[in-house]
């Protein structure tokens, strides 16, 4: 039996098979080369010559485009019967999912007495006009009366569809005083009863070298970003404790994490911060309290301009990477989502920031001759 590219005689009828890699055509096509010839048929088609020499085995009665069809149909079987239940399935779950943390989330901040420190400005303001959307009853801290009244007219000027009815309450005192950070409590227990989440936000930042720094600026730094908050925490804690209920934040930054030059102050009260928050997290476990540390990359605010230099004065410059940040806005918002999750951490950076946490662990090596040869650049540009 000729088979396919085998050239037929003309006149030499009979049955041949095609033997191309997956056709079955059988046929008896006169004077017709194999299929892919000239004879007019085709692949997986009988051939138009005459009969065959008995019946055709099963197999190849059922043509490639008949097996072309089935398959197909297998396809869309599957896809109709298993992919698509299971894709909306899914989909179906992860919505469920994400409403229901959308639900606990609201209950769990809806009415809840929410204590900002840092409200005048920046991140604080901006946490303040979403904890505020997500109904929380805001006290708003800072060391300006007259910006913080101006925040809680322009809270209370916004018009929404869940419009929040609890007018802030505004407590005034400066958290490098620490008597004047514990009578704010007492202030605040008073006015309020109790307070269920503390954000911990106000600081400043500094720019100078180590060696020309006055250890007043030093500590000026750290009590602002450290023994401040400490403080209001610390005065804070006994009545949750006592309640079994509450939640204390902690808005670090990456320089938490890491040392970077001419920061010294800085990242020394942010790398205290860290630590105290995290003995404080294993330590109130016990009681119900949360402890959440957020460690922001660069923030678009007025944090660079307000920063302290090596003689105690503003350094009044807006920073590059401080202008090129994220919005405080879209960083007030992961604060939100983290108090409402209830999560023990978060890093809110761009991948520099977040690669060079990791390379300060995994290869610090490394990491310390990048941050060598930076404090040089920095000198050099500088002329110092
Ligand atoms: N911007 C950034 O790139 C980053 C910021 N962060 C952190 O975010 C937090 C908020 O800073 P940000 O909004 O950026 O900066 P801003 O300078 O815009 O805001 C700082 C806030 O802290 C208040 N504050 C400063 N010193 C005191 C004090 N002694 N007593 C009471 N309040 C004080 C300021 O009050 P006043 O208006 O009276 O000056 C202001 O409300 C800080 O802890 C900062 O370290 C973390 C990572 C990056
Ligand atoms: C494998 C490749 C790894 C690449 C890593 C290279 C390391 C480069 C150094 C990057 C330094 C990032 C510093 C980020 C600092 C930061 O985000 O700080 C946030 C702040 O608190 C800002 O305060 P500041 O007063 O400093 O403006």
């Amino acid at each position: 039996m000729p088979t396919c590219g085998e050239l037929r005689e003309a006149g030499t009828p009979g049955w041949h098979r095609c033997s191309r890699p997956g056709c079955i055509g059988w046929g008896t096509g006169e004077g017709s080369s194999c299929p892919t010839a000239t004879s007019g048929w085709r692949h997986g088609e009988r051939g138009p010559g005459g009969s065959g020499p008995g019946p055709l085995p099963a197999v190849a009665m059922v043509t490639a485009a008949a097996r072309k069809t089935a398959e197909r149909g297998k396809l869309m079987d599957f896809t109709s019967s298993v992919i698509v239940p299971l894709l909306f399935g899914s989909l179906g779950i992860f919505a469920l999912f994400r409403l229901l943390q959308w639900l606990r989330m609201r209950t769990y901040l809806q009415e809840a007495v929410v204590v900002i420190t840092g409200a005048t400005s920046g991140l604080g303001k901006e946490c303040a006009k979403a904890f505020h959307a997500a109904g929380c009853r805001l006290v708003l801290c800072g060391r300006d009366s007259e910006k913080l009244k101006g925040l809680v007219q322009e809270l209370c000027a916004v018009k929404n569809h869940r419009k929040n009815p609890h007018e802030p309450h505004t407590v005034v005192f400066d958290l490098s005083d620490t008597k004047a950070v514990v009578n704010a409590a007492e202030e605040i227990l008073k006015a309020l009863g109790h307070v269920d989440i503390l954000i911990n936000n106000a600081g400043i930042s500094f720019r100078g070298t180590i060696v020309d720094t006055g250890l007043q600026v030093d500590k000026k730094v750290m009590e602002t970003n450290y023994f401040g908050p400490v403080a209001l925490t610390k005065a804070l804690l006994p009545s949750m404790i006592k309640r079994r209920q509450g939640h204390i934040v902690a808005i670090s930054s990456v320089q938490g994490k890491i040392s970077i030059p001419f920061r010294s102050a800085y990242a020394a009260s942010k790398h205290a911060t860290q630590a105290f928050f995290d003995c404080l997290r294993a330590e109130v476990e016990q009681y119900d309290i949360e402890v959440t540390v957020v460690s922001p990359g660069y923030i678009q605010t007025n944090l660079s301009l307000n920063a302290v230099t090596a003689d105690g004065s503003r350094y009044g410059v807006m920073d590059k990477t401080t202008a090129e940040g994220q919005t405080a806005a879209e960083v007030a918002q992961v604060v939100l989502n983290a108090v409402g999750q209830k999560k023990k951490e978060v890093l809110v950076a761009g991948l520099t920031p977040c690669l060079a946490v990791y390379l300060r662990n995994l290869c610090p090596r490394l990491f310390f001759t990048l941050m060598a040869s930076r404090a040089k650049k920095e000198r050099k540009a500088k002329g110092s």
